[in-house]
């Protein structure tokens, strides 16, 4: 019987680089420091990251720690009304990086049909961008990690307000339809 083979992986810092230049490489949250909370991101980075790394530290004793940082950091990013559109530009304007070899790796794998699984802490829709934008996005590639949930009213406001004269956002009316009926009459 033929052998089955799987390759199982996380992410920040273990298909992305560490460093490059003396610069350390985002991770998939810092990748989205371009949003106006770049500072206080920052300093949840710097507070919570050696906690994280701590080897004098047990999982159990991390644990919380690592709650408090993820809560405080998603209710950062709640609060700034990303688009999902707006990941791909955080992406390249970042300084992302997989690993030197890394398209041999993907490319190797795809080939042979051997499905990747990565699983990961960080930032699904970025993690995913920061794969695609590398052109290693192969259908062997599966990932599991946390997605943001979009409002996808907000992600369209924009494109239809271009589009059409009255926008209407969480009116459960028929006011407006109404109005311009009545309208309609009296002329
Ligand atoms: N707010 C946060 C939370 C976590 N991180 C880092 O992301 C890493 C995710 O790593 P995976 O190996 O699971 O992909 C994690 O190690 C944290 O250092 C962060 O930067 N900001």
């Amino acid at each position: 019987m033929a052998e089955k083979k799987l390759v199982i992986s996380d992410f920040d810092m273990t298909l992305t680089r560490f460093a490059y230049q003396g610069k350390r490489v985002p991770t998939t949250h810092s990748c989205l420091f371009i949003f106006a909370v770049l500072l206080q991101m920052k300093e949840l980075l710097n507070r919570y990251y050696p906690i994280e790394i701590d080897a004098n530290l047990s999982p159990e004793e991390k644990l919380p720690y690592m709650v408090e940082w993820w809560t405080k950091v998603h209710e950062l990013l709640i609060q700034q009304r990303i688009r999902k559109d707006m990941l791909a530009h955080a992406v390249r304007e970042s300084s992302a990086m997989l690993r030197e070899g890394y398209r041999v790796f993907f490319d190797c794998l795809a080939e042979q049909r051997v499905p990747l699984l990565i699983f990961s802490a960080g930032v699904g829709d970025v993690l995913e961008e920061v794969i695609r934008q590398n052109d290693v996005f192969h259908p062997n590639v599966h990932i599991i990690s946390n997605y943001m949930d979009f409002d996808h009213v907000e992600d369209r406001k924009e494109s239809y307000m271009n589009s059409f004269d009255i926008v209407l956002v969480k009116d459960e009316t028929m006011d407006v339809p109404n109005i311009g009926y009545q309208s309609e009459k009296q002329s």
